[in-house]
């Protein structure tokens, strides 16, 4: 694939992915471009078909997957997500970094591709606190909430595996986790912002 490394973030539903990622597109909106995925989820208030996701349904997604359209795509909490092939094309035709956010199954599929991206992981110091997290983000039913927390559970164990991630991020402190992020990808987004001023 052309253009910069792609970068994958993966970790708990509620573990801070979004908010670390939404200040990243903010602060360096030139340089990085989100994969923006498809889902089988009702939207939540504030969240925006085709920039958030492509809201679509099953039916939808299933033809779309059989016809070859994804580079990779689960089955999470009930729902089915999945990266296609044209979000990360959209992407690397403006020659930003592309961001993923997907789940552990998204993680091994990806890296079955050429794709080739700098997998991250984020965290929490526990699942009391991710439990909080998710309780006062008030976007879950409780039935939801509760498969989320298991899924957490998997996801906080197979992480642990060495070599799977680059970097794992133990979102604590928001600003901290933000930092690590930053720093990580310092190299890249000095390319990007290289290449985009000759
Ligand atoms: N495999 C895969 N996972 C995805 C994709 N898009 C989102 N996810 C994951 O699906 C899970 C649920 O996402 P979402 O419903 O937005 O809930 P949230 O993570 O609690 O905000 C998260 O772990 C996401 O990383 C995708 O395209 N592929
Ligand atoms: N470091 C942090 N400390 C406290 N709350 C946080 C922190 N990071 C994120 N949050 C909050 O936790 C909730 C889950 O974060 P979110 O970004 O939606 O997670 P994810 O995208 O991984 O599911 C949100 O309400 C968010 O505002």
């Amino acid at each position: 694939m052309k253009g910069p490394r792609p970068v994958v973030l993966s970790g708990p539903s509620g573990a801070g992915k979004s908010t670390l990622l939404k200040k990243l597109l903010k602060d360096y909106d030139e340089v990085f471009g989100f994969s923006v995925s498809h889902t089988t989820r009702q939207p939540r208030p504030g969240e925006e078909n085709g920039k958030d996701y492509h809201f679509v349904t099953r039916e939808e997604m299933q033809k779309e997957v059989d016809a070859g359209g994804f580079v990779e795509h689960a089955e999470f909490s009930g729902n089915m997500y999945g990266t296609s092939k044209a979000a990360i094309q959209a992407v690397q035709a403006q020659n930003q970094i592309c961001v993923l956010d997907i789940d552990m199954q998204g993680v091994k599929n990806i890296k079955k591709t050429d794709l080739n991206p700098i997998y991250i992981s984020v965290q929490v110091p526990s699942i009391e606190i991710l439990e909080k997290r998710l309780r006062e983000r008030e976007t879950e039913t409780e039935e939801s909430l509760q498969k989320r927390l298991r899924a957490a559970c998997v996801d906080m164990e197979l992480s642990k595996e060495v070599g799977l991630f680059d970097l794992i991020i133990i979102n604590d402190n928001l600003e901290e986790a933000y930092s690590e992020l930053k720093n990580v990808l310092a190299e890249e987004i000095q390319k990007v912002q290289g290449s985009k001023k000759t």
